[in-house]
């Protein structure tokens, strides 16, 4: 069996890659620099030659909230391009079995908490993603759309936020749990008086480390093709993966500032924007099939800093 991850130098790519080969799967990888996946040509001739037998495409253009709303372009274009690229040219070279990760900013901003499967295309996005949001509808739907006409077996995962080791911890342009981690140890070590975080600190947001990411998604990958089919429709096809329970971005506020150790006050900029109010998946589809979440959100967090300062150098210099 030969998989090509795509996406493997990112987070949860790099977290099934590793998972992958330690089950002694041959895992095939380009990095960015090797294969441009928005390049139709570049990803059609490096199907020809490597002929996998199955792929995770968990590359994509990724960010928070002040990345998705800055260069929405990018996010659209790019992410449609890589699906497109990616599913299609697999699909030509005979590739039977594909699992995609999508997000849970597909479902509409003001929906019903937590957020089944069919609440897709029930309402008005969430307008700092949607442009990411339409690109990964498209993937879910193209996945459906090859599954029904060509008889491929090319499935969705849909992850809550993600955070963990590989995480991208960039000021700006990051997911909020790393970039909290680098603020308060940053404050910590100048002996700041306060850390100012973004919006009102009270939408709500579900985490899940990047380790269950990556079991949850070989799960669903591995599962046989009547249990999947069983539990999903065809043109509902997609399954979130989360927790089930969420924070406050207040309360994840104070949790990151104990594990690093900061001391001083927690205030609020609510000239940044606070997305959707609240995220929280429902995760029956993929309880009932028998996979739940294992690492808790504490834990989480203190290992992820644990980390950070042991790849600060590198990561500061990124
Ligand atoms: N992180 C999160 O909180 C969430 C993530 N997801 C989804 O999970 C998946 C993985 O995300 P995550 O690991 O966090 O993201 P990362 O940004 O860590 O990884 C994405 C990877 O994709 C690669 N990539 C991006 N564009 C291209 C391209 N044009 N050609 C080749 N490679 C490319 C990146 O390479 P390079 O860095 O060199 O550009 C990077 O290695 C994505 O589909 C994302 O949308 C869903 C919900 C939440
Ligand atoms: C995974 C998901 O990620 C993005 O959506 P998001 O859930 O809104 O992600 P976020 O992590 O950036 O923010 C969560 C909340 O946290 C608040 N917040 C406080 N302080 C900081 C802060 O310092 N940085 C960031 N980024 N947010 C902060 C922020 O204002 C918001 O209220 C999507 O665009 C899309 O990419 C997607 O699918």
């Amino acid at each position: 069996m030969r998989i090509y991850v795509a996406g493997h130098r990112g987070m949860v790519g790099g977290a099934i890659a590793r998972k992958l080969t330690d089950r002694g799967v041959d895992v095939v990888t380009r990095t960015h620099a090797e294969l441009d996946l928005t390049d139709q040509a570049a990803v059609r001739s490096f199907f020809e030659k490597e002929k996998p037998d199955a792929v995770v495409l968990s590359a994509a253009k990724v960010g928070g909230i002040h990345a998705n709303n800055t260069y929405p372009a990018q996010f659209i274009y790019e992410n449609l391009m890589i699906e497109c690229n990616v599913i299609h040219e697999a699909y030509a070279s005979g590739v039977q079995r594909l699992l995609q990760l999508g997000s849970s900013c597909i479902y509409p901003r003001a929906v019903l908490q937590p957020m089944r499967e069919d609440a897709l295309l029930t309402g008005i996005l969430e307008p700092t993603n949607e442009p990411y949001a339409i690109a990964k509808i498209a993937g879910i739907k193209m996945c459906e759309s090859y599954n029904r006409q060509y008889g491929t077996d090319y499935r969705s995962v849909m992850p809550t936020n993600l955070y963990g080791p590989g995480d991208n911890f960039h000021p700006e342009n990051s997911h909020v749990l790393p970039a909290l981690i680098r603020r308060f140890h940053e404050a910590k070590e100048q002996s700041l008086r306060e850390v100012v975080i973004w919006g009102s600190g009270k939408p709500r947001r579900e985490f899940l480390h990047v380790d269950d990411m990556a079991d949850a998604s070989l799960f669903v990958l591995n599962l046989p093709k009547q249990v999947y089919e069983a539990n999903t429709q065809p043109m509902l096809s997609h399954i979130n993966v989360g927790t089930g329970t969420d924070v406050s971005i207040k309360e994840l506020a104070e949790m990151v500032a104990a594990a690093t150790g900061y001391l001083g006050r927690i205030t609020q900029d609510t000239s940044k924007p606070d997305g959707t109010m609240q995220k929280l998946m429902d995760v029956s589809r993929l309880a009932d099939m028998g996979w739940k979440a294992d690492i808790d959100l504490q834990t989480g967090i203190e290992q992820t800093y644990a980390w950070y300062l042991a790849n600060i150098d590198r990561l500061r210099q990124a």
